[in-house]
C-alpha cells in the first residue's frame, strides 16, 4: 500500500522584532495607559497585550503625593518601557518643556511627541511638529512622533530627527480605524525609520488592517480602555497585530475582477 504523504502542523517559529532608536522589541503593540477604571486594570490589561512600550502622558503622571497610588507600583519601568508623551500639549514649547521634565524625572530620552491644533479633532498641528521634533532631537531626545496621515509631512518630521513616524489612523479615541489606507502605505514606502499606526484604532480588524499595509507596529489606548472587557479586548489586539504582521509578511494573494475556481479542473487524474 502506498504511503500518505506526511503533514505536519507545526508553526515554523521565527523571530520578527523591530528596531527603534537602537531598541529590539518583539511586540508590535504599544499601548497607552489612559482611561482604565484603575491602575489594576491598566496593568492586567497591558501583560494581556503583551505590549512591551507603554505609554504615559507626563502631565497625568503624579510627581508630587507620594500617598497616591503611582503606575510604576503596577507596571515594573525595568521590565516595560515607559514612553513619555506630551498629550495635552498645544505648542512646541509647551511638549519641550514637558519632555525635559520627564527627562529630569526619570532620565526617559526615548519619547513620543504629540503637538495637538485643537481640542475638537485632537489633529496634531504639523507645523509645530516639525519645529519640536527638530528642537528635542538636537537636545538629544529620540523622538516618536505622531503625525497626520500626510507622505510630505511623515518626512518632514523624518527629516526633522524623528526616529519613528506615527500617523494617525482616525482622531484620537474615535475609535474609526485607518481612514487613509493609500497614505499610510505611502509613508510606509517612503520611510526609513519604523512606522506605526497611532490612535484611532477602534477593534482587532482596524490593527490586523494596519499591519497588512506594512506598518511597524501600532499604538492605541482607547480601543482597549474603553472595551466592555478590556482583558479580553487586549489580547484579541496582541493576536490581531500578531496575524496582520504574519500576513504581510505572506504577501496576500492578488485581488481579482472575477472568479478564479478554487478546484481547478486540469491536470486531475
Ligand atoms: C496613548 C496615546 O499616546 C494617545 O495619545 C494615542 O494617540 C492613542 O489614541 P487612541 O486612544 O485613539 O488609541
Amino acid at each position: 500500500m502506498a504511503s500518505l504523504p506526511v503533514t505536519t502542523s507545526a508553526a515554523p517559529t521565527d523571530s520578527d522584532s523591530w528596531t527603534v532608536a537602537g531598541r529590539t522589541f518583539s511586540s508590535r503593540l504599544i499601548v497607552g495607559t489612559g482611561k482604565y477604571k484603575d491602575l489594576e486594570q491598566n496593568a492586567a490589561a497591558v501583560a494581556a497585550s503583551g505590549a512591551e512600550i507603554v505609554t504615559v502622558a507626563v502631565r497625568r503622571v503624579n510627581l508630587t503625593d507620594p500617598k497616591a497610588p503611582k503606575l510604576t507600583d503596577y507596571i515594573d519601568p525595568k521590565v516595560t518601557t515607559f514612553l513619555p508623551n506630551t498629550a495635552g500639549c498645544f505648542t512646541a514649547e509647551a511638549a519641550i518643556r514637558t519632555l525635559r521634565l520627564a527627562r529630569e524625572a526619570g532620565d526617559w530620552k526615548l519619547v513620543k511627541l504629540e503637538v495637538l491644533a485643537e481640542a475638537k479633532t485632537l489633529y496634531p498641528d504639523m507645523i509645530e511638529t516639525v519645529r519640536a521634533t527638530e528642537l528635542l532631537t538636537k537636545e538629544g531626545f529620540e523622538v516618536m512622533v505622531y503625525c497626520t496621515d500626510d507622505p510630505i509631512m511623515a518626512r518632514r518630521c523624518e527629516d526633522a530627527g524623528a526616529v519613528a513616524i506615527m500617523p494617525l489612523g482616525a482622531p484620537i479615541g474615535s475609535g474609526l480605524g485607518v481612514q487613509n489606507p493609500v497614505t499610510i502605505r505611502l509613508i510606509v514606502e517612503g520611510a526609513k525609520v519604523p512606522v506605526l499606526v497611532d490612535a484611532g484604532v477602534g477593534t482587532a480588524s482596524d490593527a490586523a488592517f494596519a499591519m497588512e499595509l506594512g506598518c511597524d507596529g501600532v499604538l492605541m489606548n482607547t480601543a482597549i480602555a474603553e472595551a466592555k472587557d478590556p482583558i479580553l479586548m487586549a489580547r484579541a489586539m496582541k493576536a490581531a497585530v500578531e496575524s496582520g504582521r504574519l500576513a504581510y509578511r505572506a504577501g496576500r494573494m492578488p485581488k481579482r475582477m472575477y472568479a478564479d475556481p478554487s478546484s481547478p479542473l486540469a491536470g486531475l487524474i
